[in-house]
């Protein structure tokens, strides 16, 4: 008996995109010590170029290259020192032919040089004469202005994720603020009759609530504001009840458990009777994962994820996520992955695309990478491994020596 429709996760990963291209996220401006991990909601260009001024990369003297040209130890290039820059002013001196001045790393070029000479190959024989000892060419050991950042250029676009870096280069422009998309909201329900929280006592047939954490941990990492949590019976208007009053406070909420066919799975039951457009999908063509159920009320999302821990973390990294990035109009989504040369044979055979936990052990020059066997029901198979690897569905298996890309957990 078939009891989804499966559909393959790429199919699924199109249709988000079609239901959740025109979300609109509202926007907030935030100063630079809190933008990072953030989304920028437009985009960034610069009012001034970086740097300012043509600066020195090294501490030396600023000359015209031209004026060292052959010189060597054996027969420097005599120079007249006319004076130093001093960091953080403006010089206004000038270089003509035969001259030089002393400049600190970071110091303004002054007017008619166009190279530093280091330090290290000079030498002052009195106040106002210096001998060059190795040749420069021009723009050596100089930053010219607005090479790092030109003016009216777009530094960032809308959609970029704020990386460290970023908020320097930010920094650089003189940008104190930036204008981003607030973080979506989430809220958690998890149900079942056996669940409860790790705070209660536990009980013979009940088991603790691990994916409420595992979830809460993943997308908060990935930038969502997870603004609660709570736990739901097995019935039909318990679960109905908290979608109900939590649903015009989020822009998702995630069902964890009963998202299968058995008598007390209600997820569908109760999201069909939420309103439209409803159910997207119920059933991937995926191990592990296959029940997720994927649907949009109003404009709102709801994800009824598989109860089994790996199978809820996989499918939250290969769907929620993704999700999040489209909601968030990311410019990219970055999926970290590493090349590993696979240790031992694994058969895939049932038509679906694949998941494997592996552990990475590494080698000489190369990566291992081994299976972690077990159920998906299983939070510590996920623990111990460092990432996963896909084994496409017209794929039979994995032989032992075959290069294979993972992606890191
Ligand atoms: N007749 C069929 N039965 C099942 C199928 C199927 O295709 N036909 N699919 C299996 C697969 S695959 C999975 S995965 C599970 C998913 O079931 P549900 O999403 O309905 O989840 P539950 O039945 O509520 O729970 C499954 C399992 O996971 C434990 N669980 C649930 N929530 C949590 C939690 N928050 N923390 C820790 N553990 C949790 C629960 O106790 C169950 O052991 O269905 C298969 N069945
Ligand atoms: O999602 Mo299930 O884990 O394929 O057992």
């Amino acid at each position: 008996m078939e009891m989804f429709k499966v559909k393959p996760v790429d199919k699924v990963l199109e249709l988000l995109k079609e239901h959740f291209d025109g979300f609109k996220l509202s926007t907030e401006n935030l100063l630079l010590d809190a933008a990072e991990g953030r989304v920028l909601a437009s985009d960034i260009k610069s009012k001034i170029d970086v740097p300012q001024f043509n600066r020195s990369t090294v501490d030396g003297y600023a000359l015209k290259a031209v004026d060292t040209f052959g010189c060597s130890e054996s027969l420097p290039a005599f120079l007249e020192i006319i004076g130093e820059v001093n960091m953080g002013e403006e010089t206004k001196l000038f270089i003509e032919n035969g001259q030089c001045a002393y400049v600190p790393t970071g110091g303004m070029l002054p007017s008619g040089s166009d190279a530093v000479v280091m330090l290290e190959y000079t030498e002052k024989l009195d106040d106002i004469t210096l001998n060059v000892l190795k040749p420069v060419s021009p723009n050596q050991n100089v930053i010219l202005k607005g090479d790092d950042i030109k003016k009216n250029d777009i530094l960032f676009k809308k959609g970029h994720l704020l990386k460290p870096q970023d908020i320097g280069a930010l920094a650089a422009i003189g940008k104190s603020s930036v204008e981003v998309f607030r973080k979506p909201r989430g809220y958690i329900i998890s149900t079942g009759d056996e669940i409860v929280s790790p705070t209660e006592n536990l009980r013979i047939g009940q088991v603790n609530d691990i994916n409420t954490y595992t979830m809460l941990s993943e997308l908060k990492k990935a930038g969502a504001n997870i603004i609660g949590h709570s736990h739901a019976k097995d019935r039909f208007e318990d679960l109905k009840h908290k979608i109900t009053k939590i649903l015009p406070d989020v822009d998702f909420v995630i069902i964890s458990g009963g998202s299968s066919v058995g008598t007390k799975d209600v997820t569908v039951d109760v999201i069909n009777s939420l309103g439209k457009p409803g159910i997207i999908t119920h059933g991937l063509s995926v191990k592990p994962g296959k029940p997720t159920i994927v649907a949009k009320i109003g404009d709102k999302a709801i994800w009824g994820m598989p109860g089994h821990p790996v199978s809820a973390l996989v499918i939250l990294k290969r769907l929620v996520l993704p999700f999040l990035d489209i909601i968030l109009k990311k410019e990219k989504q970055m999926i970290y992955k590493i090349k590993a040369v696979w240790g031992q044979n694994y058969p895939s055979n049932h038509g679906k695309e694949e998941y494997v936990m592996v552990s990475l052990t590494p080698s000489e020059e190369i990566l291992i990478a081994n299976p972690l066997l077990g159920k998906s029901g299983l939070i510590s198979l996920m623990s111990k491994a460092d990432g996963f690897v896909k084994i496409p569905a017209n794929k039979e298996g994995l032989l032992s020596g075959e290069e294979v890309e993972i992606e890191l957990l």
